[in-house]
């Protein structure tokens, strides 16, 4: 099993890096309270500091008169072997103090730097490592003492304040609380035992600690507290004497008022036989095992919330991303699949699986035919427009047979009419391939945490279909151009070995004037063209579909991001690095969760390595 030493050693490793992460509680259940500690809880001048003191066996804390501690001050004792003493302040970690005169000064400068030289209070913990070899290793909390009274220069609340801060400690069920009181004020009203019962009704995991035992009226004693007659406690009471007043100002050695005290409990005669039981040394043995088997029987559920914290973060970390390697190399290799990951949603987008490109056929099933049915042919082919096309095609000799230039320019003029639909028809498409591309960069789950990536290959993707769309016009616009430029001689023949239909009967009666302008025959100019007109329309409707999906839509699934794969193929580290920016709160949270996993993840196996030994 393991040894005391080293199990309350773990518990104030844990508590610094709990400390070094800013974990020292927060909302829900933390590493930290879920570690056992030591609060130091008494009246003001009970003797707290003096207590902590002949703990440690050094003289470092403020001393004066009125309220001296107004910060909380987490006190980490570390036993060394090799001899060294010496302390550490968190905020200031490269600073090692040998000199505890300077400890002394650096807290009272640091309780300044929150509080200001003012007599207020601040909940925010100094934290303070004491290696020695003088002590055992504990994780002491002092507290600001419990007042009555608010002093000049306080505000009214201070009083509730500082008690709501001391209790706020104490509260929690891994507190110890080393409850102070003086033996020279009646141990009912000591404000210490007060709070500790209210927290801690069972008293199991209060200690009664009486001070300034050589400050009792002569003829006075107090065995009736220690000896647990007063007031019960599970714990036994310890007595204490420490340096009084006059012993501080000469500077009375911390080492040698130990021992003094321990001359004072076998000497004396009330407390003689209590002798083992009292004093500092004991009290610190006391706490030390008592600490022990509270730690002991937490690792269990310790264990249990450090695996549970290992999962959760592993979690988050998947959810927002693991880091981005250094290397060049991986870098490319990184935003190639990155690029990949695009490609494929934007691929589904289009071959089904997600939604969007249905819409690309919406643009041939129903744009492309509505735009060809709305072309004014009508207005073109009219009586008037063909006789006057016809007219001005003969020029000043009549046609014999038929109007052939005629026929050409209203079919000429005819198809012109198609370019606008064609176009749109890109237009359209380019527009459902951009806003896919958009949706897919959203939808690209590996790609949020990169903003500038995706940045980039907008950009290169909407490039990509700029150039396909002008592809794709210059494509339909040839199209339409080839319509004119080869008539389907065959259709006319068709047309020509057709017997002359009946004018129909609304229409006007022929008249005896044969003139080869007259309405009948520039009547059949125009349905003729407008049926070779309706069979181009048809041929178009079916080839503009084809041009811009061999163009622009197989062109994006095959290679939208050809020209961006080459490009960042030639780019350097330095620039690479760049595109794989992430969101600095992003990158700042994957930093904290990484530093934290860590914390949990060694202290696991401190405690493994501590429990199973
Ligand atoms: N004679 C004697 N004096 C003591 C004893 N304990 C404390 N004192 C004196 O009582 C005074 C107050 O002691 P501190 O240890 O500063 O008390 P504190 O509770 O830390 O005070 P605050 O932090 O200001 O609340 C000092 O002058 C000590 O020397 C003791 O056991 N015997």
């Amino acid at each position: 099993m393991a040894t005391m030493e080293s199990l309350i050693g773990l518990v104030n490793k844990i508590q610094r890096a709990c400390t070094v992460l800013g974990d020292h509680g927060g909302q829900g259940m933390s590493l930290w309270e879920a570690l056992p500690s030591v609060a130091v809880v008494g009246g003001q001048s009970s003797g707290k500091s003096s207590v902590l003191e002949s703990i440690v066996g050094r003289d470092f804390l403020p001393r004066g008169s009125g309220i001296v501690t107004r910060r909380p001050l987490v006190l980490q004792l570390h036993k060394t072997e090799s001899g060294a003493e010496y302390a550490e302040f968190l905020h200031a970690p490269k600073r090692r103090f040998t000199d505890f005169a300077a400890v002394r000064k650096e807290i009272s400068d640091e309780t300044d730097r929150i509080t200001g030289k003012t007599k207020q209070i601040s909940n925010i913990p100094i934290h303070l490592s004491i290696y020695s070899p003088n002590v055992v290793n504990l994780t002491l909390i002092d507290l600001p003492g419990l007042t009555k009274v608010a002093v000049e220069g306080q505000s009214d609340s201070i009083v509730e304040d500082i008690e709501n801060m001391v209790r706020s400690y104490v509260e929690k069920p891994n507190c110890i609380i080393l409850a102070i009181t003086p033996a020279n004020q009646d141990i009912a009203t000591s404000d210490a035992i007060k709070l500790a019962r209210e927290v801690d009704p069972s008293g199991e995991r209060t200690f009664g600690v009486l001070t300034k035992l050589d400050l009792m009226d002569k003829g006075t004693n107090a065995t009736e507290v220690l000896e647990g007659r007063a007031y019960r406690l599970q714990h036994p009471w310890v007595g204490i004497v420490n340096r009084s007043q006059a012993d501080i100002n000469k500077n009375v050695d911390m080492i040698i008022s130990r021992r003094k005290e321990r001359e004072y409990f076998e000497t004396s005669p009330d407390y003689g036989h209590l002798a083992s039981r009292m004093g500092s040394e004991y009290l610190a043995k006391l706490l030390s095992q008592h600490l022990e088997l509270v730690i002991r029987q937490r690792i269990p559920s310790i264990i249990a919330m450090i695996n549970k914290t290992i999962e959760e973060l592993n979690a988050e970390l998947d959810r927002i991303g693991r880091p981005i390697a250094a290397d060049g190399g991986a870098q490319l290799y990184m935003i190639l699949e990155l690029c990949r990951a695009f490609d494929r949603v934007f691929k589904e987008h289009l071959d089904g699986g997600r939604s969007g490109g249905d819409r690309i056929y919406g643009v041939f099933d129903h744009q492309l035919p509505a735009a060809l049915k709305k072309l004014p042919f009508d207005r073109h082919l009219s009586l008037k427009n063909v006789q006057k096309v016809v007219t001005e095609a003969d020029g000043y000799q009549p046609h014999l047979i038929a109007p052939e230039q005629g026929y050409r320019r209203l079919i000429d003029g005819s198809i012109t009419y198609f370019k606008g639909p064609a176009e749109a028809s890109v237009d359209a498409v380019h527009f459902v391939l951009k806003e896919l591309v958009r949706k897919s960069i959203a939808e690209t789950e590996e790609l949020k945490r990169f903003p500038t990536l995706q940045n980039d290959i907008a950009t290169a993707a909407n490039e990509a279909l700029e150039r396909f769309r002008e592809e794709g016009r210059k494509t339909v616009i040839r199209l339409v151009e080839m319509e004119s430029s080869y008539l389907t001689a065959d259709f006319f023949r068709k047309l020509h070995a057709e017997p002359e239909r009946k004018p129909e009967k609304n229409a006007n009666p022929p008249g005896p004037n044969n003139d080869l302008y007259h309405d009948h025959s520039l009547r059949r100019i125009g349905s003729n063209v407008s049926a070779y007109i309706a069979m181009v329309s048809d041929t178009l409707k079916n080839t503009i579909p084809k041009a811009v999906v061999y163009c622009q839509v197989r062109e994006a699934k095959r290679s939208l991001l050809t020209n961006f794969y080459a490009q960042i193929g030639r780019r350097e580290k330095e620039r690479l690095s760049a595109m794989l920016d992430e969101d600095p709160q992003l990158m700042e949270r994957r930093s904290q969760i990484a530093k934290r996993l860590e914390l949990y993840k060694s202290a696991r196996d401190e405690i493994d390595a501590v429990a199973w030994k």
